[in-house]
Formats: structure tokens, C-alpha cells, sequence
């Protein structure tokens, strides 16, 4: 396996357990910097590891938050990435955090793409923490397969900062940072869940098309070792 594999017994442990990593990891960027830096991702699965990453005991006002991508749609529009974190992550204990969103209210995606790199571009050089979620489709962040901006959002000499993406899977357009502003977190995780994904990551471990499968990107060649978080 590209990664090196954490396997949990379950959902519920696995959002715990990666919760605990994950707040040692940013209390420890705190000691060393003085903040702390997390992009995460969207989709059904991070919900029970918001939740139990929200009541972890660190210092969240020192922590700023963003998303890996997000689709280009209102904080409240019922399939806003931004609208999920701040339902199941911007509370309790970490209502302290700041959140900077991508979304941004410009009229078009290129607009809030640039807005977005410039809001963005005083953290996250590298970031402490990036979760990575991944579709059926070998997607992760918005790189889609066939996505109208893939080969830039991938390019392993790209900039970093915030691209849109539009693509026939993605649904609405999207805005994703660049391969090259996640890949290097100080902790930079995969979290999957359910057996389907499992044969989904075997598939793009067992080919090199990055068009195909995007993750293959990360499997591939990240600067920072790739953590996977997986539980049946
Ligand atoms: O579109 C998206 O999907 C992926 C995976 O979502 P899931 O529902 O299968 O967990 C997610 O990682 C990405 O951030 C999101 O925008």
C-alpha cells in the first residue's frame, strides 16, 4: 500500500482515534509556532470525526480552519462543504477556531478562486493537518476525473492556492486548493470508510492514469507521508 494503512473495528473508533492524532498534531504546531493550521474535506464521511474532533481540549483560538475544496454554492445551500463544517465542526470547544471559507459571494468561480488564494495565502504553508476524503470515482479534494482543470489542479510544479474544477461527477463547480497546497501537510491523512472504498483505493494503487483516478496523485507522490484512516 502507498500509505501506511490505520484499520479500525468501526466508524465511531476510527473518528475517535483520528480526532486524538489529529489534536496532538495541531496542539503541537501551537508549542512550536504559536498556531495551527487544519484543511478539511466535505462529503458524508467527516461527520462523526467533526463532532469528535469539536470537543477536543486544545487551544482552538489559536487554530485557524479551512476546507480542502468546496462546491461553489452559499454557506446555505444544503450541500455547502462550508454549511457541514460549521454544523458538526465550529462548535463546542472548537466555536473558538477560526474558519476561513472558499466560497466566496463573487459572480463567478474564477472570482472567488482568487479571493480565496489571497484570504488563504497567510496560512497553511504547509498546513499541520490536511484530511483528504476520496469518492467512488477516485476523486479527492474537487480533482475529478475528466475535471476541466485537472491537469493544473495536479501539477506536481503548480502553485498553491484555490482553482475551480468543473466536472460531470462534481455536481456544481467547484473550488480546490492545488495538489501541491495539500500534499505537503505536516500530517496529511485519507480518511475512508466502508468496504466499496477499500477496493476503490486497491483499484488506483493498481494504476499510474492520475486523469483516471486523481488520488493516484497522492497516492503516488506526496511530499508528506500519506496516513490512511480506514474502518469497514
Ligand atoms: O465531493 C466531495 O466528495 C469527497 C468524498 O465524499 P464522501 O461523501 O464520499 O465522503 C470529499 O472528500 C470532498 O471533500 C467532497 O467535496
Amino acid at each position: 500500500m502507498a500509505g501506511k494503512l490505520h484499520e479500525f473495528p468501526d466508524p465511531e473508533t476510527l473518528a475517535h482515534e483520528l480526532a486524538i492524532d489529529v489534536a496532538a498534531q495541531l496542539t503541537a504546531a501551537i508549542a512550536v509556532r504559536g498556531a495551527a493550521s487544519i484543511a478539511v474535506s466535505g462529503g458524508s464521511t467527516p461527520k462523526r470525526f467533526f463532532e469528535a474532533l469539536s470537543e477536543q481540549d486544545i487551544n482552538w483560538a489559536k487554530v485557524t480552519i479551512t476546507l480542502v475544496d468546496e462546491r461553489f454554492v452559499s454557506a446555505d445551500d444544503e450541500r455547502s462543504n462550508h454549511r457541514l463544517v460549521a454544523t458538526h465542526l465550529l462548535k463546542g470547544n472548537a466555536e473558538a477556531a477560526t474558519f476561513v471559507p472558499l466560497y466566496q459571494p463573487a459572480t463567478t468561480a474564477e472570482e472567488a478562486a482568487k479571493i480565496a488564494t489571497e484570504k488563504t495565502a497567510g496560512f497553511g504553508n504547509p498546513f499541520d493537518v490536511v484530511i483528504l476524503g476520496m469518492g467512488g470515482d477516485g476523486h479527492t479534494a474537487s480533482f475529478f476525473p475528466k475535471g476541466n482543470n485537472l491537469a493544473k489542479a495536479i501539477d506536481p510544479q503548480g502553485p498553491r492556492g484555490v482553482l475551480t474544477m468543473q466536472a460531470e461527477g462534481a455536481g456544481e463547480e467547484r473550488l480546490t486548493f492545488s495538489f501541491t497546497s495539500l500534499a505537503d501537510a505536516r500530517l496529511l491523512v485519507l480518511h475512508i470508510e466502508g468496504d466499496a472504498k477499500m477496493i476503490v483505493l486497491e483499484k488506483a494503487e493498481d494504476g499510474d492514469d492520475e486523469m483516471d483516478m486523481p488520488i493516484r496523485a497522492v497516492l503516488n507522490r506526496a511530499a508528506s507521508p500519506l496516513q490512511i484512516y480506514w474502518a469497514p
